[in-house]
């Protein structure tokens, strides 16, 4: 006969899809029943009725009590959670993160001691390829086996929700924001609060207001690295955003041509003003062999990427190729170092991933928390 206890412990290996932490210490286990042929009943409270988790929920309840030795049979009831359990959860699950005792925003990203990477992705102009850079990098990232999050800061032209393939609209839990996931990464859009069909109209201070609780009210869990891909140019935004992440690195993404390496030192620059500093320069659009001759082309110049990272002070960290299937790989949804892991590009990210993951180290002499 399977023990209670026994039963318990399976299902604390069960997390809530959208919170991530075990089921067992979410309180979500209302009770558990041992019958003495053998069938378990399983009573689980879900933290809001009709949660979309609940088929997964259930099954993956029922695979984790089924592995126990001796159970005969598993039947899960499904309840949903009071007021004051969901509100007892969101306070487990928030940790203190968030907001002040007086009501401040605080973003967690920004205290000295928090381990997590951020990273902002930035250009000096549209069109240079930041969008595809941050999904693909933030993808080969996870596929070294960390916990990534992508924050779509590019507010007028968010593109990572269709990048990465994610649709839907984040659950609201209590004050916080369960982000989406895709390719094992975790991802903010503001797409995900507008009607795609129209243009985001917010002002200055509204965009101000939606980073700063993506950044603080977004349950982002333990996560390794954040990137943020930033809105082309030096804007509000990109200022607002790197004033609210003093500890921020940044990579900046330009072409070969040198009117775009110019355009894009000045948002580099933009570091200068603000805590963040710039670790490196990514060409994009550097080549393109002609897939019947083999042929090089050099579309777009040479040498932007190299002369910006002397520029800056930094280094040039890869060259990306231009490649068809990188954009249509944006389009649909899968990025290009999940559709062909092989393909130079994808190995460029993969390298590029690998050297972003080397510097998830020191975090002494980083500046103290900004609050609001
Ligand atoms: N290396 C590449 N090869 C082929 N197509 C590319 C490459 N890089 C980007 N693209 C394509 O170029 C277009 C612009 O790229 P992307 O949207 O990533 O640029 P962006 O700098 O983020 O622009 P914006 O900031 O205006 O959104 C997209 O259609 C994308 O698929």
């Amino acid at each position: 006969m399977p023990t209670t206890d026994q039963v318990m412990q399976a299902l604390g290996t069960v997390n809530d899809p959208e919170i991530g932490q075990p089921i067992t210490d979410l309180g979500m286990v209302d009770g558990v029943d041992v019958a003495d042929d053998g069938k378990v009943t399983v009573d689980v409270l879900l933290t809001v009725p009709g949660c979309p988790m609940k088929d997964t929920i259930t099954r993956e309840v029922t695979g984790a009590v089924q592995k126990v030795e001796g159970v005969t049979a598993v039947e899960v009831r499904l309840g949903s959670m009071t007021e004051q359990q969901r509100a007892s959860v969101a306070e487990k699950v928030r940790g203190g993160a968030g907001r002040a005792p007086g009501g401040q925003v605080v973003i967690p990203f920004a205290e000295a001691d928090n381990p997590t990477k951020v990273v902002a992705i930035a250009s000096g102009k549209g069109g240079v390829g930041k969008s595809s850079v941050t999904a693909n990098l933030a993808v080969a990232l996870a596929k070294e086996g960390l916990n990534v999050g992508v924050l779509d800061a590019d507010v007028w032209g968010y593109s990572i929700p269709r990048m990465l393939g994610v649709e839907g609209k984040p659950v609201a839990f209590n004050n916080m924001v369960m982000p989406l996931q895709a390719h094992g990464v975790k991802v903010i859009s503001i797409g995900f609060f507008v009607d795609s069909e129209r243009p985001v109209i917010w002002r200055g201070p509204m965009l101000h207001r939606a980073l700063q609780q993506f950044l603080a009210d977004v349950h982002w869990g333990d996560l390794d690295f954040l990137l943020c891909d930033l809105p082309p140019g030096t804007g509000d935004i990109a200022i607002s955003l790197a004033q609210m992440l003093p500890n921020a690195d940044m990579l900046v993404v330009t072409t070969p041509q040198q009117a775009a390496q110019r355009v894009a030192l000045r948002a580099g620059q933009m570091t200068a003003q603000t805590g963040m500093r710039v670790s490196g320069v990514i060409e994009n659009m550097a080549t393109f062999v002609a897939p019947d001759t083999g042929k090089e082309y050099r579309i777009f110049g040479e040498g932007g990427g190299q002369l910006l990272a002397a520029e800056l002070d930094t280094e040039l960290w890869g060259q990306i190729p231009i490649d068809t299937r990188l954009r249509e790989g944006s389009d649909n949804g899968t990025p290009l170092v999940v559709a062909d892991p092989d393909a130079p590009a994808s190995q460029r990210f993969t390298e590029m991933a690998k050297r972003l993951a080397k510097t998830k180290t020191s975090l002494v002499g980083r500046s103290l928390p900004l609050k609001f």
